[in-house]
């Protein structure tokens, strides 16, 4: 057994220089295309694999997915700790491998690709989903996710108005300021009239009612990734068309479903391979539970925009292989 030599050292990218090089412009596009091909099976993507962690009240998951059509085989790994108080709630990096010869290749960050892919699904879900011209957005959860919404979804909509709610006022205060959005006392206040949703909590049983919320409204519920979690009514998840990012994984990760026993409609990416219908006159939701090709194809694109502005990281393969 050789040690590996220095030409095959890992090469790490960091979370300063995945935010110069990530934004909303180029990972939205990227985003829907990795929905489409995990629906239309050209992807490769297990359900992760969860290891629960009692005493946090988390979890470790690895997340490995293959797209050969883009040369892209990776893994994230993440923890959930959703109790911690400061520090993040969520922590990730994400390992490439050379698809030609299995070698892993670049160790990167994977917090700024979590933070920023979900969102961006969420946008795409938004634009075949809600009904045309938006005005009322509504916000549950001031956390990473909550901010991280925000950006994507006033990226690809001119909302009239944003509104936040978080359980404590405070954080729906200090971002509502940051961004310049309302700050609301109830989750009720806040959704009355919205045109679209946000839940993005760590909550474990419903904070979004039926009774409500407007029909027709389109809600992106981002939390809830446990079988035993809610953040949905269970009576809004069955009278609502349910759209999941998998539907396999729907089926043994969320709450939402497994309790309501709400059908679901179809996956994200059939709609956008246009095999099932977009019910946008409906109450519609789209369940997000955050898939491993998200996280592969966006680390392929960081991959290729860094590659591209400066010729430091050194993706292309040949020269790794020859010693
Ligand atoms: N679908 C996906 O792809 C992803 C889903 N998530 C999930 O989205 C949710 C939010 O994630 P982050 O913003 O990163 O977390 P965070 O820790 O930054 O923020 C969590 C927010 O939830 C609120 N919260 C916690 N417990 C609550 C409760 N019982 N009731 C109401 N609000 C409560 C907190 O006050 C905070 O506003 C989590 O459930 C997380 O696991 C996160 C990343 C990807
Ligand atoms: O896909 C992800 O990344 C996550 N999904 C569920 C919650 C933790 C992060």
């Amino acid at each position: 057994m050789q040690p590996r030599d220095d030409n095959m050292a890992l090469n790490y990218i960091s979370f300063e220089d995945i935010q110069k090089v990530l934004n909303f412009k180029n990972l939205i596009p990227c985003m829907e295309s990795a929905l489409a091909k995990f629906s239309n099976k050209t992807a490769v993507q297990p359900v992760r694999a969860v290891a629960r962690i009692k005493d946090k009240n988390g979890f470790l998951a690895a997340m490995p997915a293959v797209s050969p059509e883009d040369g892209a085989i990776a893994t994230k790994v993440l923890t959930f700790f959703p109790e911690n108080k400061n520090c993040p709630t969520h922590h990730a990096i994400i390992i490439v491998f050379n698809p030609e010869t299995g070698i892993p290749e670049v160790l990167m960050d994977g917090d700024v690709i979590t933070t920023m892919r979900t969102a961006a699904v969420s946008a795409v879900a938004t634009k075949y989903l809600c009904t045309p011209h938006p005005r009322i957005l509504a916000i549950l959860g001031a956390g990473v996710q909550g901010e991280s919404h925000y950006h994507a979804l006033t990226s690809t909509f001119e909302f009239t108005q944003v509104r936040i709610w978080s359980r404590t006022t405070e954080n729906s205060r200090k971002l509502a300021e940051k961004v310049g959005a309302i700050t609301c006392q109830t989750a009720e206040e806040a959704v009355c009239d919205a045109d679209v949703i946000v839940t993005a909590t760590s909550a474990q049983t419903p904070i979004l009612k039926s009774n409500w919320v407007k029909p027709g409204v389109h809600i992106n519920a981002v939390g809830a990734c446990c079988p035993d979690w809610q953040e949905i009514e269970p009576e809004l998840m069955r009278s609502s068309v349910v759209y999941t990012d998998s539907r396999e994984a729907a089926l043994r990760e969320s709450g939402d479903v497994v309790i309501s026993q709400a059908a679901i409609f179809a996956e994200l990416g059939e709609v956008v391979i246009g095999q099932k219908e977009a019910q946008r006159t409906k109450t519609t939701i789209f369940k997000s539970l955050g898939m491993a090709i998200e996280d592969v194809l966006s680390a392929r694109l960081v991959c290729d925009l860094l590659a591209k502005a400066d010729d430091q990281v050194k993706v292309p393969v040949q020269d790794r292989t020859q010693s």
